[in-house]
């Protein structure tokens, strides 16, 4: 972390004009990446530092469409930049598809390798207009921002939209798992990340690695009460290159507004508006992969048997989440709706999941672990029943369940190849929503959340750290810099 401290209110008097930095925001196009950079957006615009978003028409659009926990309208500060959508067409939908494969990543890949050519030629003509420009891309941008560091006044910063956790232990499992110092020591229970991908996603990360360059920093929406060691050995160990590491996060609203600004489905905050206080348990259905027919069955009979209030997000699968492409609409057991009327509540569309995180009347979520949903989770301090799916999920619950304790598991990353029976599901829930061991999770995931939310508000140590940053991309710039 840089020396420099700087309030927001008076950046601009930090040597350097901070309207004379401009941000470009490089988000990879797919929505666990393109609502996070969003949301670091919306944190640097209101330092009054201009942000210019850059991405496909389409996903720019799908990032403005599903804000949640704050307004676009109130920032004048923050610029799209539309460049064309590739036209990509989804494999038709698979009621048998392994809940494994993110499908939906491979347009946002295609979109990607589209993005090098006027990416470039934007940051070049801003150069014109801005004295610094500080490009923030996402690791798994690499390769399309690979030559703008050649540029005059421009510097990268990479953020790194995992957990440091993750990286950590993915830079210690490729240099063979030597030393490790003992607080780290919970390391030795992760699971292989071996089988975690499909083929076509190690062949888009490797891409990433090769055209990877320096860069002048690396920022996580992550925070230090939450992995503060594992951002220690990121830093000290320079394992990413560099030991100028921001811990930010969370990027999303920590306190959600009164006034509901959310475009996606509102059913789901009225019906809980209705429920008595922590009473209620999410179910959420991962924005990036699918379950088959037969788990979904499963999921339904569990969580009836639960006994428990619920919202199920189910969405539609298989479309993508732009793209054009035929819907697999899941069907549910035969009167299953019927039987939990009342007190459970299925929502097919975009649910509005940090809303719902953060209202009262929520009491646990089921999640896939995607770090979006962690750390959304944790910032309101609602206890997770973790069923991660993919990718770097498996080791997110291990985070959030060995490390924090503020979670279990659904079932064993081991067994992962198996479905997950009802009586597996029912078990979780209780053992979450209605059991003395639940009660310390979420005693633990209430008292996370609030120090957390301290954390981000004026004077809490990641807002010094936030400034930190902002004073750092607005430094003076000397005469013989130029
Ligand atoms: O109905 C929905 C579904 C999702 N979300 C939001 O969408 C985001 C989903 O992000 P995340 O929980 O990270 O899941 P994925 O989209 O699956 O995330 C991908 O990207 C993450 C960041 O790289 C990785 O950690 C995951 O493994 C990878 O699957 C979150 O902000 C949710 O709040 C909604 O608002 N409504």
């Amino acid at each position: 972390m840089a020396s420099e401290s700087l309030s927001q209110e008076n950046c601009v008097q930090n040597g350097m004009e901070a309207a004379q930095v401009a941000v470009v925001m490089v988000p990879l196009p797919a929505q666990g990446h393109l609502n996070q950079l969003l949301h670091l957006s919306h944190l640097i615009s209101s330092y009054n530092i201009p942000v210019h978003f850059v991405s496909t028409t389409m996903h720019n659009r799908q990032a403005k469409d599903r804000i949640q926990g704050w307004d676009l309208s109130t920032t004048t500060n923050i610029h799209f930049h539309d460049f064309p959508t590739p036209p990509f067409h989804n494999p038709p939908p698979d009621p048998n598809a392994t809940y494994k494969f993110p499908s939906q990543i491979l347009p946002a890949f295609h979109a990607s390798m589209h993005l090098r050519e006027p990416v470039y030629a934007f940051v070049n003509k801003l150069t014109s207009t801005a004295r610094r420009i500080a490009v923030i891309y996402d690791s798994m941008m690499a390769y399309v921002v690979q030559d703008i560091n050649s540029i005059t006044n421009v510097e990268t910063y990479c953020f790194n939209s995992i957990s440091a956790f993750c990286i950590y232990a993915l830079y210690w499992e490729i240099n063979g798992k030597s030393a490790l110092s003992t607080e780290a020591e919970i390391l030795k229970e992760l699971p292989s990340s071996e089988g975690c991908v499909p083929p076509e996603v190690s062949k888009f990360t490797e891409l990433q690695l090769e055209a990877k360059k320096s860069s002048s920093g690396d920022l996580y929406n992550s925070n230090r009460l939450i992995e503060g060691l594992y951002l220690d050995l990121l830093s000290k160990e320079k394992t990413t290159g560099t030991d100028k590491v921001w811990a930010i996060g969370p990027f999303n609203p920590v306190v959600i507004p009164e006034k509901r600004v959310s475009n996606s489905h509102k059913k789901c905050l009225e019906w809980l508006d209705k429920q008595p206080l922590i009473s209620h348990y999410k179910q959420s259905k991962p924005s990036s992969s699918t379950f088959s027919n037969e788990q979904v069955k499963k999921l339904a009979l569990g969580l009836e048997q639960s006994d428990q209030n619920f919202i199920w997000v189910l969405r539609d699968a298989d479309k993508g989440d732009v793209f054009e492409g035929e819907v697999r609409r899941v069907p549910l057991p035969e009167g299953f709706e019927k039987r939990v009327e009342g007190r459970g509540l299925v929502v097919r569309d975009w649910a509005p999941q940090l809303e719902i995180l953060g209202h009262p009347s929520t009491g646990g979520f089921m999640s896939h672990c995607g770090w979006n949903s962690c750390i959304e989770s944790i910032s309101m301090g609602v206890p997770i029943a973790a069923w991660p799916v993919h990718s770097d999920q498996p080791r997110n619950a291990v985070l959030i369940t060995k490390a924090l304790k503020i979670g279990l598991e659904v079932r064993d990353w081991a067994h992962s190849e198996e479905l997950v029976s009802p009586a597996m599901i029912e078990k979780a829930v209780r053992r979450l929503m209605d059991s003395a061991e639940g009660e310390e999770i979420r005693k633990r995931a209430a008292e996370l959340g609030d120090a957390v939310k301290q954390s981000v508000m004026e004077g809490g140590a990641t807002r010094k750290e936030m400034d930190s940053f902002i004073a750092h991309i607005t430094r003076q710039i000397f005469p013989y810099q130029i």
